[in-house]
């Protein structure tokens, strides 16, 4: 038999009960060690690591009362709070036994014991230690990854009255727990900003946890979010953690929240005014504390005066709104997010980091940049791609518009190129939905990641 009682010490001042427990217990545990004298356990703890401790309760023969046996719990416990003591009492102590669970011991065994009973009582122990350690290490990566995840804000801001003011709101606004509302165009930056809220909050080693409402189905909505258990409809195979629950005790990133359906709206009104979700196919309430911050580049307001958004939950989760500038209202940040830039793609392809001449700053100061920071991004790295020039010249830029402007005069769609013809439909896509990634990406039948990739590959 394989023995699955990992490493177990037992400490009892009566040898016969040493040594049966011992030859009982050695065919089931990978090792047992005894000992007879309780001062010796502070020694034992500091110089190894055991899966179970079996601990007499009363140690001086004919005393009790038990009071050695708690003493040496409380050691034990308070060197390692994650340990499993099971008490050896003696027949009629069950009141003592209790108490040592109150105390903080797993369980007891009662002397003389059946060897079944102490075989299943070890058992069900073990398991209990391998879930407290399970639970250690998924509590350790658990806030390796929030580090991991968190680490990433790469905050350019810039002079301009409009991002003056705009950190400044932000600043006040992070420590507070507010929920706050994202309002901007696509590409201003708002996930940008909901980590660095994030990073600034009291909640900056939890997580932070991003959802699409855009990309998130009808059908799975509440899946994804709330959660299911395993066999609550025909695809659940497995019990899911929805994202609420993930993002507990840290902060949830709504993104492209105006995209939602009524009924959505609804369900998720529900859990916001609860504070508690229930996984689908199960009844039970599961509190959750999340910070809220949710984006969008739609008129949430407009849209409540059509009634296409819900009143109620704008109310709810706009307790504070931020407005991200357009890039084109903050041209003055230009020269610094450029330099950023430039440095950061000498440093992905490896080259010297280019700059730009006044006539190129000109020509980028001129243009309109509907898609914002991500174009200029998009626009720079391919430059920096491209040119051969160490000074970036004017020609070396490529803008959207300008190719919009192309296709509705050209020739464009005469060709039978098939990856001419794919960018002329996503240029015409972004072109009718004014950049709107979510509505453009719906519109071409693709994921938004799938659409980002495709005006990536185009240098759009
Ligand atoms: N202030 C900034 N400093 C550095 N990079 C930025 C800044 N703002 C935006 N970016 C970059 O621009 C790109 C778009 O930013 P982000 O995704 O935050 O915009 P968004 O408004 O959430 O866009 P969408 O509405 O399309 O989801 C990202 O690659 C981001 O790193």
């Amino acid at each position: 038999m394989q023995p699955t009682l990992g490493k177990i010490l037992i400490i009892d001042d009566n040898e016969d009960v040493l040594f049966s427990a011992k030859m009982l217990l050695k065919k089931h545990a990978q090792q047992v060690l005894i000992e007879k004298d309780p001062r010796k356990i502070p020694f034992l703890l500091n110089h190894d690591t055991y899966d179970l401790i079996l601990l007499d309760m009363n140690f001086t023969e004919d005393i009790s009362s038990g009071n050695e046996g708690f003493f040496w719990l409380k050691e034990i416990l308070a060197r390692d709070p994650s340990a499993v003591v099971i008490m050896i009492t003696a027949f009629g102590d069950v009141e003592m036994a209790v108490r040592a669970l109150k105390e903080g011991a797993t369980d007891f065994v009662l002397k003389p014991w059946q060897n079944e009973k102490l075989i299943a009582t070890l058992t069900s122990a073990s398991r209990l230690k391998s879930s407290y350690k399970e639970i250690s290490s998924l509590k350790k990566t658990n806030s390796a990854l929030a580090s991991q995840l968190n680490q990433n804000v790469d905050l350019v801001t810039g002079k301009s009255p409009a991002m003056q003011q705009l950190l400044h709101l932000m600043h006040r606004v992070a420590k507070t727990d507010a929920d706050v509302l994202l309002l901007g165009e696509n590409g201003t930056g708002k996930e940008v900003i909901a980590r660095a809220l994030h990073q600034e909050s009291a909640r900056a080693d939890k997580v932070f946890i991003t959802v699409d409402m855009g990309a998130v189905t009808e059908t799975l909505f509440e899946s994804e979010l709330f959660g299911h258990k395993k066999g609550a409809f025909t695809d659940a195979k497995e019990d899911r953690v929805g994202r609420f629950e993930m993002a507990n005790g840290g902060t949830l990133f709504l993104d492209e929240i105006g995209n939602l359906s009524m009924a959505m709206q609804a369900k998720l009104l529900t859990v916001l005014q609860r504070r508690e979700v229930i996984r689908v196919g199960t009844g039970q309430p599961i509190p959750i504390d999340v910070r809220l911050i949710c984006a969008t580049n739609m008129p949430l307001q407009q849209m409540v005066a059509q009634g296409q958004f819900r009143q109620d939950l704008l109310y709810r989760i706009n307790t504070i709104e931020l407005h991200l500038p357009p890039l084109r209202n903050r041209l003055e940040d230009l020269p610094l997010l450029v330099e950023h830039f430039l440095q950061r793609y000498a440093q992905k392809y490896k080259q010297p980091a280019k700059s730009v001449s006044e006539s190129a700053l000109d020509r980028l100061k001129r243009y309109d940049w509907p898609g914002n920071i991500r174009e200029l991004e998009h626009v720079l790295e391919r430059a920096s791609i491209i040119s051969e020039n160490h000074v970036l010249q004017p020609q070396d830029f490529f803008f959207l518009q300008v190719q919009q402007q192309a296709l509705h005069s050209n020739t464009a769609s005469q060709t039978h190129n098939l990856d001419e013809m794919e960018k002329a439909t996503v240029v015409k896509a972004m072109s009718k939905y004014d950049g709107n990634i979510s509505k453009a990406a719906k519109e071409l039948g693709l994921s938004r990641a799938s659409l980002y990739r495709r005006l990536e590959k185009y240098g759009l």
